[in-house]
C-alpha cells in the first residue's frame, strides 16, 4: 500500500499518521511511504502508483493532498484511502468515516468503496486544479490566504474565525459574476461545492451529492460586514443555508465572467493562485475507500 504523506499539512500530525501506520503493519499490510517534497508532487507520485496498477493509493494531509492525489488517480481504477491531518478534514466527515487511528486502519483494510466525483477548475493559461470538496471565489478566498501558517498551526480552526473577523472589516466585497448552467447571478462571494459539509462539520449545502457529477453554487448575495458576520455566526449552528441573503443553486456547468480577474480564490482550504474562469466535473469519479 503506497501513503503519500504531505509533511507540510495541517498541524504537522506525523505521530498519528504513524499510530495507523504501525496498526496496519500488525495486521500484516505492506507500507510504502512517500513523502512529497514540493506542492504537486502526490500527483506526480499517485498518478505513477495508477499506472503501475496500484489497488490503492493512500492521501495522508488536509484536503489539499487528498485533492492531489485524487487528481493523479482520475481515469484509472485506483481506489484512493485516506488519513486525515489537515486542520478541518472536510471529506472525511463528509463521508462520515472515522478519525481515530484504530478507525482510519479499520477502514483502510476493509477496503469498500464509495464514488467520489471532483470538480475541476479551469485557470486561463494554467493546468486545470482538481478539487474534491469546495471553491470557493471572494471573501472565502480572502480568508484563507490571509490566515498565518504559525497560528493555523498553534490554534486549529481558530485561525480562520479569527482571519474571517478581520476579513469582515477589512476585505472590499468586490461583486463576483458567475453563471451556473446559462443563468446569470452575481454574489460578494461564492462557494461552488460538491459535498454538503464546510470548515469541518458544518452544514452548506444541504442538497449536495459528492459521489454525482454537478455542484450546488452558493451565493452570499449581501456585501458587508454586517452580513459576512451573520453567516460567521450561522455557520456552527447549522442555520447557514437559511440565512437571509445566502441562495443555493444547482448546477453542472459554472462560469466565471472576467471581470472576476484578481477576486481571491480557494480550493479544499488551499489559496489558488489564479481566479477560475469556469468549473467542470471530472469526466469519471473515482473511488473512495470508506471502510
Ligand atoms: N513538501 C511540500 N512542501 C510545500 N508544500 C507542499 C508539500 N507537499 C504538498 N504541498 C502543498 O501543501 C498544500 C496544503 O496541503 P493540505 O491542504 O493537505 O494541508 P493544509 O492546507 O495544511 O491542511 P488544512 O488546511 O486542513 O490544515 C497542498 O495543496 C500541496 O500543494
Amino acid at each position: 500500500m503506497l501513503v503519500i504523506f504531505n509533511p507540510v499539512a495541517g498541524r504537522r500530525r506525523a505521530a498519528s499518521l504513524w499510530h495507523v501506520l504501525d496498526l496496519l503493519v500488525e495486521n500484516g499490510v505492506k507500507i510504502e511511504v512517500a513523502e512529497t517534497q514540493y506542492a504537486g508532487h502526490a500527483t506526480e507520485l499517485a498518478r505513477e502508483a495508477a499506472r503501475d496498477g496500484a489497488f490503492m493509493v493512500v492521501a495522508a494531509g488536509g484536503d489539499g493532498t487528498i485533492a492531489e492525489v485524487a487528481n493523479g488517480l482520475l481515469g484509472s481504477e485506483t481506489a484512493l484511502g485516506i488519513i486525515p491531518l489537515g486542520t478541518a478534514n472536510v471529506l472525511a466527515k463528509e463521508y462520515r468515516l472515522s478519525t481515530s487511528a484504530r478507525g482510519i486502519a479499520n477502514t483502510l483494510a476493509y477496503k469498500r468503496c464509495r464514488r467520489l466525483w471532483p470538480g475541476v477548475a479551469q485557470l486561463q493559461g494554467q493546468t486545470p486544479h482538481v478539487f474534491v470538496q469546495m471553491l470557493g471565489l471572494g471573501f472565502d478566498g480572502a480568508v484563507v490566504k490571509g490566515v498565518r501558517p504559525l497560528l493555523k498551526r498553534a490554534i486549529g480552526k481558530g485561525a480562520y474565525v479569527w482571519q474571517s473577523l478581520w476579513e469582515s472589516v477589512a476585505y472590499g466585497f468586490p461583486l463576483v459574476r458567475v453563471t451556473v448552467d446559462g443563468m446569470a447571478h452575481q454574489a460578494a462571494s461564492v462557494v461552488v461545492s460538491k459535498g454538503r459539509l464546510y470548515g469541518g462539520p458544518y452544514l452548506l449545502a444541504p442538497e449536495a451529492h459528492p459521489e454525482a457529477p454537478g455542484f450546488q453554487v452558493v451565493l452570499f448575495e449581501k456585501p458587508g460586514t454586517w452580513p459576512a458576520l451573520l453567516t460567521g455566526a450561522a455557520l456552527p449552528l447549522g442555520l447557514l443555508p437559511r440565512c437571509p441573503g445566502v441562495r443555493v443553486v444547482s448546477g453542472s456547468h459554472v462560469e466565471f465572467a472576467v471581470p472576476n480577474e484578481g477576486i481571491l480564490t480557494q480550493a479544499d482550504g488551499d489559496a489558488l493562485s489564479a481566479t477560475p474562469c469556469g468549473v467542470i466535473s471530472a469526466e469519471a469519479p473515482i473511488s473512495l475507500i470508506v471502510g
